[in-house]
């Protein structure tokens, strides 16, 4: 079996007597755009602030590349790279710097942080934008530059946490096909979000509700070939 870029097992976490996760179990294979599909409040930050340890996970087990996020914290937080809901960009640094001090943050040295940070600016169609400050970029420019901050450390799997939230739909879709393509070139990806347009039938997909995992698989399979609204209405016993 190829080790998955991302297992989460059995993993609950309650804010005081409320239980926000309840059991969850899901995987993300190495290369894959899994979509982590869940109306607000359905546990979605949760679940990444215990995968990115802001908070402590006390049940189940979370491995990052074959890493365990208990046993190994060093190790399995440097394969993650993570595109947070709200911005975490400094807007009055220019995007090399925003770049190169979070490069500095993972220990690279300047000179080669320089020259991730021209690779993947680059990657993310803002290779003209290294000096641009971040209160110019235009909302799509700049989730884009929060994606290349996120992979300037070469982490295998990319957490984005409703990477998408207050674009136009252009941009909007230009980021989600930024983050398949970027799957395409071996980083993997779990995409949460609450738009069910932004999910393919050949993407992973796992429907949180309730703190639950409810359903995971191929969004084919999940859908069983309904519309994807209407699979998630079944699953969830939601009203349209
Ligand atoms: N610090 C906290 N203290 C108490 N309850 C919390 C806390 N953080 C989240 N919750 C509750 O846990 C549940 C899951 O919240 P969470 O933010 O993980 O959902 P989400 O799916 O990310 O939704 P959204 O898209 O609105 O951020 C919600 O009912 C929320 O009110």
């Amino acid at each position: 079996m190829p080790q998955d870029a991302l297992s989460v097992q059995n993993v609950s976490h309650s804010f005081g007597r409320f239980q926000a996760l309840k059991d969850v179990s899901l995987a993300v294979p190495k290369g894959g755009f899994t979509a982590l599909l869940g109306v607000n409040g359905a546990g979605k930050t949760t679940l990444f602030s215990l995968i990115t340890r802001l908070y402590n996970s006390t049940s189940g087990r979370i491995e990052v590349a074959g890493h365990d996020l208990r046993r190994e914290p060093g190790a399995a937080l440097a394969r993650l790279g993570i595109v947070f809901q709200s911005r975490a960009l400094d807007a009055d640094l220019t995007v090399s710097q925003n770049l190169t001090y979070h490069a500095a943050l993972h220990g690279i040295p300047r000179r080669e942080a320089m020259s991730r940070a021209v690779d993947v600016l680059a990657q993310v169609g803002l290779g003209d934008k290294m000096d641009a400050r971040v209160s110019a970029l235009s909302g799509g420019q700049s989730r884009r530059a929060e994606i290349a901050r996120a992979l300037i450390h070469r982490p295998q799997i990319l957490l984005l946490d409703e990477a998408t939230v207050g674009l136009d739909v252009k941009s909007r879709a230009e980021v989600v096909e930024l983050t398949r393509a970027l799957t395409r070139q071996g980083v993997s990806a779990l995409w949460a979000t609450h738009i069910m347009d932004e999910i393919r039938p050949e993407d992973g997909l796992v429907i949180l509700h309730k703190g639950q995992v409810l359903a995971a698989g191929k969004t084919a399979e999940v859908t069983g070939g309904d519309d994807l609204t209407e699979a998630f209405l079944r699953l969830t016993g939601e009203q349209a």
